[in-house]
């Protein structure tokens, strides 16, 4: 693959240039645009596979649109780099994902090209409705198209839109970008009803082949119209869409998604039409990169990787919790057959692949569908499985009301396995894990836990497969810790571990701050300060004999914690003294602020931040400056 921008490529700068491409170039612009992207990805990482696949598809749009006039909303956002792309933003690319860099997702403060900032999948159509509905009532005159892929139309957001999508009166152009993949294999009776529509006769053609062939012949008009009276009938047994046309949706397609000339005539068509039409396009993730068309999942998201070969640049091996919780999941389904798993589209991401593997009966994959996985966690439950739903920190957020109101009230064993809790880096503010603690916190019968290392969630899964109530493990993404194995006390609910006895500060660290702590002790160390660090283990409920304890010795408490400050750990604790504490210690809760945290890496994160060791013993410092000067 070349790596220089090529000739055409050069000559788009600005939003609308490709309108001045001769269409006999239109086969080389995606050439250049796909050499380019494969260039600047292995060196930044990013979504690749998805937005090799969608090259042809944002072409065409923009050969359709008019930027920054129309509004194109892309669900997820993880396949807009060719519109960023068209928009101007080639040198963005040296940035991609980094901090202070361009995002990975549409941003509307980077680009006024970018209708709408999205990250979390199933959104597309319903914004797309509400902008074509803005304009109806400020009577302004533009188009408005959704991109969404099938994987996403999985998720009960898009279905929702879809019911409320018939009735539109005004023109509403929903792309369908079917490429039979959402992550890995996409998954469902939708999936299924899309596979039918690829591999029937393209009755688009044949429809309007039939009358207009009719119509014009010597046969005549009432035959014609008596014909497609009968065609209406049976029509269904073949003609593609057909769902969508009974709801009132006006089915396009199929159509290739990699022909650019073919894709611009259905859009156009499309967008004269005063009502929502789907136009279904069929492309290939990972197209023209021989790597990611092989293994599409690999390179939905990749790490830098040689370009010659798609082979990652860091070969570095280290254990994740991803990996330690799917291990863990084989071998208690192993012993316990009520044992089950549930993933809502992110089966190799959440590893619970290889309890797929393992036991594939007991495996379930709902699609991009996180509300629906929770409250069918909670039917299994209710007939006496342990279902295991293993979610990102950044989805579960989609289920709140499921959790609470589907398992918490009647107090079901359903173990919330969550991924990803704390800052995850390069996908920035859609995806930060930094809400977790704070939903589940505030539900009442749930229990949160949080593992200082590797050999703690194991026991904490362990705990949670014979506990008898809702309960949250959250642990996060990246490189898994494994120091301090020789503290492995058993697990007892709501009981905390001490792991160092100092004297006047005392640090409560939950999770992956427990890690933290034991550096922030020992740069304290250094300024003559010893403290006593406590692995809180459990975030809910409190341990309050410990907190009692830690408040009688103690002058100052500092609580840690890698998610937002509000309604978290530390609140709870901070609220506990106030409600119990004879004589109130000095708290400090040391969280993430109240703000939607940027992509960057997750150690200059934590750095901007002040929740990395140096960050915390300067704060402690000054917060404990009268007793230490
Ligand atoms: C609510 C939510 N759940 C899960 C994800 C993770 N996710 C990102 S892209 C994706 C697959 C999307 O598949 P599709 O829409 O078909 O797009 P493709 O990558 O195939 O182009 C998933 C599951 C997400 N972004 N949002
Ligand atoms: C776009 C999206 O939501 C996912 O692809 C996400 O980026 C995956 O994150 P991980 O890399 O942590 O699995
Ligand atoms: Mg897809």
């Amino acid at each position: 693959m070349e790596s220089k921008v090529g000739r055409l490529l050069n000559q788009i700068n600005e939003p609308n240039d490709i309108k001045k491409i001769d269409p006999r170039e239109y086969r080389l612009l995606a050439k250049e645009i796909r050499q380019f992207l494969v260039h600047k990805i292995s060196m930044t990482g990013g979504h690749l596979a998805s937005n090799l696949g969608a090259v042809e598809l944002t072409m065409a749009l923009h050969l359709c649109l008019d930027f920054p006039n129309d509004s194109l909303v892309w669900d997820v956002g993880h396949q807009s780099y060719t519109h960023k792309l068209l928009t101007g933003r080639k040198e963005g690319f040296d940035t991609l994902r980094q901090f202070g860099g361009m995002s990975g997702f549409p941003k509307r403060s980077e680009s006024n090209c970018d209708a709408f900032d999205t990250g979390h999948s199933s959104t597309s159509i319903s914004l797309a409705i509400g902008m074509a509905k803005a304009r109806e009532l400020k009577k302004e005159k533009n188009n408005v198209f959704a991109v969404i892929g099938d994987g996403a139309l999985s998720g009960g957001m898009a279905f929702e839109a879809l019911n409320n999508a018939a009735r539109l009166k005004s023109n509403l152009v929903i792309v369908l970008n079917d490429n039979q993949m959402s992550i890995s294999k996409n998954v469902g009776g939708m999936s299924k009803y899309l596979g039918n529509i690829r591999t029937s006769t393209n009755y688009t053609e044949f429809k309007e082949d039939v009358e207009t062939k009719l119509r014009k012949s010597h046969i005549g008009n009432a035959l014609a119209d008596s014909i497609k009276g009968a065609k209406d009938a049976v029509k269904r047994l073949f003609v593609p869409g057909m769902l969508f046309e009974d709801m009132g949706i006006t089915y396009i397609g199929p159509i290739d998604g990699h022909d650019v000339k073919q894709m611009v005539s259905a859009f156009e068509s499309a967008s004269k039409m005063q009502k929502a039409v789907i136009v279904h396009v069929c492309t290939k993730k990972g197209k023209g990169y021989l790597p990611a068309e092989e293994d599409p999942s690999a390179f939905h998201g990749i790490a830098p990787f040689k370009p010659s070969d798609g082979t990652l640049k860091n070969k570095e091996k280290y254990l994740t919790y991803t990996y330690v919780f799917s291990r863990k999941m084989v071998e208690l389904a192993d012993k316990d057959e009520k044992i089950v798993a549930i993933s809502a589209a992110m089966p190799s991401g959440t590893g619970l692949n290889r309890m797929a593997e393992r036991f594939p009966d007991r495996f379930f994959d709902v699609g991009i569908a996180e509300e629906h996985a929770v409250t069918f966690a909670a039917g299994m439950a209710s007939k006496g499985m342990k279902p295991v739903v293993a979610i990102y920190s950044t989805f579960f957020q989609r289920a709140y009301d499921q959790i609470l109101h589907d398992v918490c009230i009647g107090r079901l064993p359903v173990i919330f396995a969550v991924d990803r809790a704390g800052l995850v880096g390069s996908d920035g503010e859609t995806h930060q894990g930094m809400f977790d603690i704070s939903y589940f916190n505030s539900m009442p019968n749930m229990t949160v836990m949080a593992p200082k290392n590797v050999l703690e969630l194991e026991k904490m899964l362990e705990f949670a497969a014979g506990f008898d109530g809702p309960i949250a493990i959250r642990y996060p993404r990246g490189k898994a810790y494994t120091g301090l194995k020789e503290y492995d006390t058993k697990i007892e609910y709501g009981k905390s571990e001490k792991i160092t006895d100092g004297v006047d500060i005392a640090l409560l660290a939950v999770g992956s701050m427990v890690e933290t702590a034991v550096k922030v002790r020992k740069i304290l160390l250094q300024h003559g300060i010893d403290v006593t660090i406590v692995n809180a283990r459990f975030v809910k409920p409190l341990d309050e004999e410990m907190l009692s304890d830690i408040g009688r010795n103690h002058r100052y408490i500092i609580t840690m914690e890698e998610g937002i400050l509000t309604g978290g750990f530390g609140e709870s604790v901070s609220h506990w003294y106030q409600e119990n504490a004879p004589q109130m210690p000095f708290i400090r809760n040391i969280a993430l602020p109240d703000k939607f945290i940027e992509h960057g890496s997750v150690e200059m994160l934590k750095k901007k931040y002040k929740i990395d060791a140096e960050g915390i013993a300067e704060k402690i410092m000054d917060f404990t400056g009268a007793l230490y000067q």
